[in-house]
């Protein structure tokens, strides 16, 4: 599905990453760990086409990825530090505008029974001011939820979660793989879920 072959990666003067190679089948979850500043998100932005390699090649079922390929950023959600969401507008209004840009065909039960595993669902009125972090990381579940796209990249996710909503992204997880999507993922922590994960581990920071 995806591969990334001998990616290297500067910042500034520094060489954070080189030679580096991963490859992403269906069904597939790999997670990658290292410590601060050993490049996590620098690869995952880069994985997600929000960055560019300094070398080598990202394939998406053996094509390759060209500098802002819309083709390849239509099969992918990437759930980065910042939920990225409009403090002054509703839940609601929220999701609604992020679906029309995901292109995602929503029916309202699916919408509503959405909100509810997410915890949400009293919420969906209420400014994105007026919630917490961890409400708004909700948020972004919700619409990864719904979202139909096959490779899910996600960047410190667990952050601000408590455990309803951990077990929340880990049943999401768990049922994007089983219907063949691929998800590479950070986190500092232990994943709290039962699941059969590949490891990549960026080492020291160098
Ligand atoms: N905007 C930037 N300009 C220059 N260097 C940067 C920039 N952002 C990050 N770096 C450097 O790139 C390296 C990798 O950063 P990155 O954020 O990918 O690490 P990380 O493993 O995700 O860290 P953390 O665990 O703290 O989130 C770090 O050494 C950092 O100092």
């Amino acid at each position: 599905m995806l591969e990334a072959v001998s990616l290297s990666c500067r910042r500034g003067q520094r060489r954070v990453f080189s030679d580096l190679s991963v490859k992403l089948e269906a069904g597939q979850c790999c997670l990658v760990s290292g410590p601060n500043g050993s490049g996590k998100t620098s690869l995952l932005r880069i994985l997600a086409n929000i960055a560019q390699a300094d070398a080598g090649q990202l394939l998406w079922h053996e094509r390759p990825v060209q500098r802002n390929d819309s083709d390849y950023r239509r099969n992918l959600m990437y759930g980065g530090h910042a939920p990225g969401l409009n403090a002054n507008l509703s839940v609601q209004e929220n999701l609604d505008s992020l679906l029309l840009q995901d292109r995602v065909a929503w029916e309202r039960q699916d919408y509503d029974q959405a909100l509810r595993a997410g915890g949400l669902l009293a919420y969906r009125r209420v400014p994105l001011r007026q919630l917490s972090a961890g409400q708004r990381r909700r948020v972004f579940l919700v619409r990864l939820s719904l979202s139909n796209r096959p490779l899910w990249i996600l960047d410190e996710q667990l952050t601000a979660l408590d455990s309803a909503g951990q077990h929340f992204l880990g049943e999401l997880i768990a049922q994007h793989l089983q219907r063949q999507g691929a998800v590479i993922l950070t986190s500092h922590q232990a994943l709290p879920w039962k699941l059969d994960v590949q490891h990549l581990d960026l080492g020291s920071a160098c």
